[in-house]
């Protein structure tokens, strides 16, 4: 079975666009881990406009012992900035995974993986840091990335797939050349001995087809289209309970 882990992200930037605490984060993750999730995701970033480093110590305590907790973002993100950077909250946190993401600060979201070719060498202290705090370590690459021979010699024990391209060329139905790099991609990875995370931009529509051609896929993180998609499918429901109190 693969591990589904609800990003929170969105009810965050619901609640931010007002001030106050509604919608409630902790309430939306108790109602994701009752529903039975495996895991609750968050990826802060500097300019916090959505997670912010209080968020993230709440979701630790809530999440201990029940439910996975990974924390995604860039580990230099706000290196310049009053952001406590992501290293440190895990420190603080300890979370069952860190995903290390090559984000911009100023990203709207993310958009590409690691080049581990490129980049191992910046990677090995903050995997090795990572590790003493007993987080697994996860890292985002693009689908068609190589090099995961290195990643796993310094400490890394999964990567996260990008699936923005797969769910793109799957709304515009030309699925199958992205699918087989998707899975391709997963093949070598297992086969250097790592376990394989997808995410970014998967929605009911398009999982179903993607878990089914990446045996062994240990873990979706889900945010944009599952939020989206409970705002549709309890929507009747709400608009039903306003008009009963209105009768
Ligand atoms: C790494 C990844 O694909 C997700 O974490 C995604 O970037 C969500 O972040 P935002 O909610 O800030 O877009
Ligand atoms: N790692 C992907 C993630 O956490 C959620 O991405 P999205 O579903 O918000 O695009």
């Amino acid at each position: 079975m693969t591990l589904l882990s609800v990003n929170v992200n969105k009810i965050a930037v619901l609640r931010n666009s007002r001030g106050g605490s509604e919608p409630d984060i902790l309430r939306a993750a108790h109602t994701c881990i009752d529903a039975g999730c495996g895991g609750i995701t968050v990826h802060p970033r500097p300019d916090q406009r959505h997670i912010r480093p209080d968020d993230v110590r709440a979701l630790a305590a809530i999440t201990r012992g029940r439910v996975e907790y990974n924390i995604e973002g860039n580990p230099f993100a706000g290196a310049r900035g009053s952001y406590p950077g992501l290293i440190e909250l895990a420190r603080e946190t300890k979370p069952t995974q860190v995903t290390l993401v090559p984000d911009g600060d100023g990203q709207i979201t993310s958009d590409h993986g690691f080049d581990l070719t490129r980049d191992i060498d910046t990677l090995k202290p903050l995997v090795a840091a990572l590790r003493d705090i007993g987080c697994r370590v996860s890292l985002f690459v693009d689908s068609g990335a190589t090099g995961f021979e290195a990643a796993v010699a310094i400490g890394v024990q999964r990567i996260e797939i990008y699936t923005g391209p797969y769910a793109q060329a799957f709304e515009e139905g030309r699925v199958q050349e992205e699918l087989e790099r998707c899975a391709d991609t997963a093949r070598r990875a297992q086969y250097a001995g790592l376990a394989v995370n997808a995410g970014h931009d998967l929605s009911q529509a398009n999982l179903g087809t993607f878990k089914a051609a990446i045996p062994g896929l240990a873990e979706v993180s889900i945010g944009h289209a599952l939020i989206g998609e409970a705002l549709y499918e309890g929507m009747a429901t709400t608009v039903r309970n306003y008009l009963q109190i209105l009768r």
